[in-house]
């Protein structure tokens, strides 16, 4: 059935600049587009666009704004710290490469590879190929991009920084005394009521008159830190804009108002839209995702509202790291940062091993070991258990998430950890402690989630086993690391002596 499909498909069209419509509401969400027209009008000399986790062609503000600097060299660059740090997200960016080499080549044009470090890359870059111009994705946090404009200035170029396509530009959704928003309901509101600019259409690329040296497609240091996990996760993964676009073709054909509900079922992986890797790597816009969603609900699609209200999330989360960049290591309540709790050890070794003894949480950890993914409530009911249960510090298993997650992203991962633990803005109040169990009861009742991971033979124990490093070990019946009262109560008395 076609029912919400518009006649979008990324590909090529003649570009036309976009402002959208001046929201003439209580907020711009669309200042950011607005420095495009402005953006490099002169003479057509080669710029570098660096495709900095935005792997599409579609809604990519940079690359519309280096089409009308004149000819583009498009640049991706495999930062070898990236992938030591976040092996999945690097394995899942390494594979969405050769779709975009691809898309790049039906019109003559083609990725240029570069491995190391972005200053050390963009500098050399700059030098082989003349280039005047770089445009890029502004980092999350902005403060990130602090030294890039003096390595590229420093090589003789000018650096732009654009808006990464998120639904808002960060920090235009403000409360009515001109502050960010810390409670999502409000922001949720705010955003709402504004417009969303639309997105904008792949620009066509005019070519340089020559190309720069290229590394190949492939992340070594991502394939080495992967180790065993490489094949596995690769299996799971379907990369490429295209591809994101399948998907979200496919997710709005099957959506309708049970998502709300169905969205917390984990053996259900048609309830939701599974697009949040393609986010992470930028394969797809939200404001893309929006407008489409958008589509569906006029006519007549029902989910979309809850939908939407999702994936709003995501942006309140980047706005919020945006202004608090060091939310992925202090606790944003700052009181918190004292709060008692144990550090690395063997017990949150057996949580990344999958070996608590508390099937739900088990399940879940093998899942996102073997697929790159966790589903949501799985990953909010193993981060509960992580920091309540056995009341170790939500750094040790953000690190392990963002070690292992293809959908990683520093402002989602840290707001969902601090909230999770307590600590973070519309936090989940501590003393609300996730029981595994009556989740499991209620969420996987017919045990399908629990069994696919665990059951010896089923094939989802198998592609754990097979993805888990030989020092391992596989138990599939371990012991409890405590039992669950006991360990409710433990946490509810330190949480008691931390308030006195
Ligand atoms: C401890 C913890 C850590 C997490 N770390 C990450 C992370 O590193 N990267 C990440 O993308 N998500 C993270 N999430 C949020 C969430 O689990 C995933 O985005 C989710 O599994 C998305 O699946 P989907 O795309 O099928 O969701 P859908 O239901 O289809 O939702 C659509 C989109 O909304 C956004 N979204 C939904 N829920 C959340 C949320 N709670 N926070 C932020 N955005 C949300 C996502 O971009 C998602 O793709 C984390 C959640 C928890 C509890």
């Amino acid at each position: 059935m076609d029912r919400a499909r518009d006649s979008f498909r990324p590909g090529i069209s003649s570009y036309t600049t976009q402002v959208a419509a001046d929201n003439a509401g209580t907020v711009n969400f669309d200042r950011s587009c607005l420095g495009i027209r402005e953006v490099n009008k002169r003479e057509a000399m080669t710029v570098i666009c660096w495709f900095r986790r935005v792997l599409r062609l579609d809604d990519h503000p940079a690359l519309v704004a280096a089409a009308e600097g004149g000819p583009v060299i498009p640049l991706v660059i495999l930062d070898p710290a990236e992938a030591r740090a976040h092996p999945a997200s690097a394995q899942r960016q390494a594979m969405a490469l050769p779709d975009l080499d691809a898309a790049l080549r039906r019109q003559g044009s083609r990725l240029i590879v570069r491995r190391g470090d972005p200053d050390a890359v963009l500098s050399a870059m700059i030098r082989d190929s003349g280039a005047r111009a770089v445009h890029a994705t502004q980092g999350l946090p902005f403060a990130t991009d602090d030294g890039l404009a003096a390595a590229v200035e420093g090589a003789g170029a000018r650096l732009h920084l654009h808006p990464p396509a998120d639904l808002i530009p960060r920090g235009s959704v403000l409360t009515g005394t001109g502050t960010r928003f810390k409670v999502f309901t409000p922001f949720w509101r705010a955003l709402r009521k504004g417009s969303i600019a639309d997105p904008l259409p792949a620009p066509r690329l005019s070519l340089p008159m020559s190309w720069p040296a290229s590394d190949g497609l492939d992340w070594p240091e991502a394939r080495a830190a992967m180790n065993r996990g490489w094949d596995v996760v690769a299996r799971h993964v379907q990369a490429g804009e295209s591809a994101a676009h399948d998907r979200l073709d496919a997710f709005l054909d099957r959506l309708d108002a049970r998502y709300g509900t169905r969205r917390d079922t984990p053996s259900d992986s048609d309830a939701t839209s599974g697009l949040s890797d393609a986010l992470a790597v930028g394969e797809i816009s939200a404001r893309r995702l929006w407008h489409r969603a958008m589509n569906a609900q006029a006519h007549g699609i029902g989910g979309v509202e809850d939908f939407l209200r999702e994936l709003a999330w995501r942006d309140f989360a980047r706005d919020l790291f945006d202004a608090t960049p060091n939310m992925g290591r202090t606790c944003w309540k700052s009181e918190w940062n004292d709060f008692p709790c144990s550090g690395d050890g063997p017990e949150a070794e057996a949580w990344r091993q999958g070996r608590t003894g508390v099937a739900l949480v088990d399940a879940g950890m093998r899942e996102m070991f073997a697929t790159g993914r966790m589903h949501n409530r799985v990953r909010m009911i193993a981060a509960s258990y992580l920091v309540k249960h056995l009341m170790i510090d939500w750094r040790v298993g953000l690190d392990w998430f963002a070690r292992c997650l293809t959908d990683w992203d520093a402002a989602s991962n840290a707001m969902n950890w601090q909230w999770v633990a307590g600590c973070g803005p519309d936090a989940s109040p501590y003393f609300r402690v996730f029981n595994p169990d009556t989740q499991a009861a209620k969420f996987d009742g017919k045990h399908r989630y629990r069994d696919h991971w665990l059951k010896p033979g089923a094939q989802g124990a198998a592609d754990f086993a097979a993805a888990a490093p030989r020092s391992w070990v596989l138990d599939h019946h371990p012991a409890p690391l405590i039992d669950l009262d006991r360990g409710r109560q433990r946490a509810l008395d330190a949480y008691a002596r931390f308030r006195r």
